[in-house]
């Protein structure tokens, strides 16, 4: 057999499954080169924000990760912090608005989620600093305020406690709402917690919410802090999306903004 007959052959060819079934020769290139996880991070719903539309950047953003899921798999979304504006009273009607998520969703508190620990636990069923294990990687969620709503840097002995744990996964992905590094105005500089950083090697990306007007990927000692623009609230980007995060087979991050309609922002890490 000549070598392009070959090439044609095999590219129409068929795989028989265990099952039986018959899975054509291009699905199985497709199933190969699948996200090994893909998730959604979404930053500063602000829900109660006098003069803003928040029900509907709430239902909006519900609608569109919907959406993404049942496009392309999604393994689980992240809504990092400013989830409500202040009165802690919204928490719990925010909450019901990520009830009709399809996919699991984790949370962190920002500077205007001014509940205690024990209020933030009751709505959510999670603390203000938690991790969760999935496959071979390790995500930790952090607050970065407090009731009063003051600007904080991570808690650093959590996080030592944390990546030590987490030392032998492959990633390890950290969500926290202010950005550790001074790149920005309203950014809190903790030198401390980014030489925590510079110690574990698995430590992927860094994601930030706060500064709804950055969509982009700054670098710190190689690590990169990923932005999502912002969701809610009456400043920043002039759309309101949120960020996707792809882990390919091979270990690379692929990740881009949706905004929400149009994929942007495109990069590979
Ligand atoms: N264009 C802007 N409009 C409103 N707030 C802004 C703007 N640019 C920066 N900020 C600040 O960014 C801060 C982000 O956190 P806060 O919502 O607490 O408060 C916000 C403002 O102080």
């Amino acid at each position: 057999m000549k070598r392009k007959d070959f090439i044609k052959q095999v590219s129409f060819a068929t795989f028989l499954l265990a099952d039986g079934s018959i899975l054509p020769a291009f699905a199985e290139e497709l199933l190969a080169k699948k996200a090994s996880l893909r998730f959604i991070v979404a930053s500063d719903g602000h829900f109660g924000q006098p003069n803003t539309d928040y029900k509907a950047y709430f239902e909006n953003l519900v609608k569109h990760i919907n959406l993404q899921h049942r496009q392309q798999y999604v393994d689980f979304c992240v809504i990092n912090g400013d989830i409500i504006h202040d009165d802690v009273n919204f928490l719990s009607t925010a909450k019901s608005y990520f009830d009709d998520l399809i996919i699991p969703y984790f949370v962190t508190q920002g500077n205007h989620d001014r509940a205690t620990p024990e209020e933030w636990e009751r709505v959510w069923g999670v603390p203000t600093n938690y991790d969760y294990v999935y496959g071979n990687n390790a995500f930790l969620f952090g607050t970065t305020s407090n009731t009063e709503g003051k600007y904080l840097p991570p808690d650093i002995e959590w996080f030592k406690k944390k990546l030590e744990e987490h030392k032998k996964k492959k990633n390890v992905f950290i969500f926290i709402h202010i950005t550790p590094v001074k790149w920005t105005d309203n950014a809190v500089d903790s030198p401390e917690f980014q030489s925590l950083l510079k110690q574990y090697k698995n430590v992927r990306a860094i994601f930030n919410g706060h500064d709804h007007d950055q969509e982009g990927i700054k670098t710190q000692d190689g690590i990169p802090y990923m932005f999502d623009a912002h969701f809610g609230g009456n400043w920043g980007t002039a759309y309101r999306g949120f960020r996707i995060v792809e882990l390919q087979k091979n270990n690379t991050i692929l990740t881009y903004i949706m905004n929400p309609d149009t994929k942007i922002n495109e990069a590979v890490l």
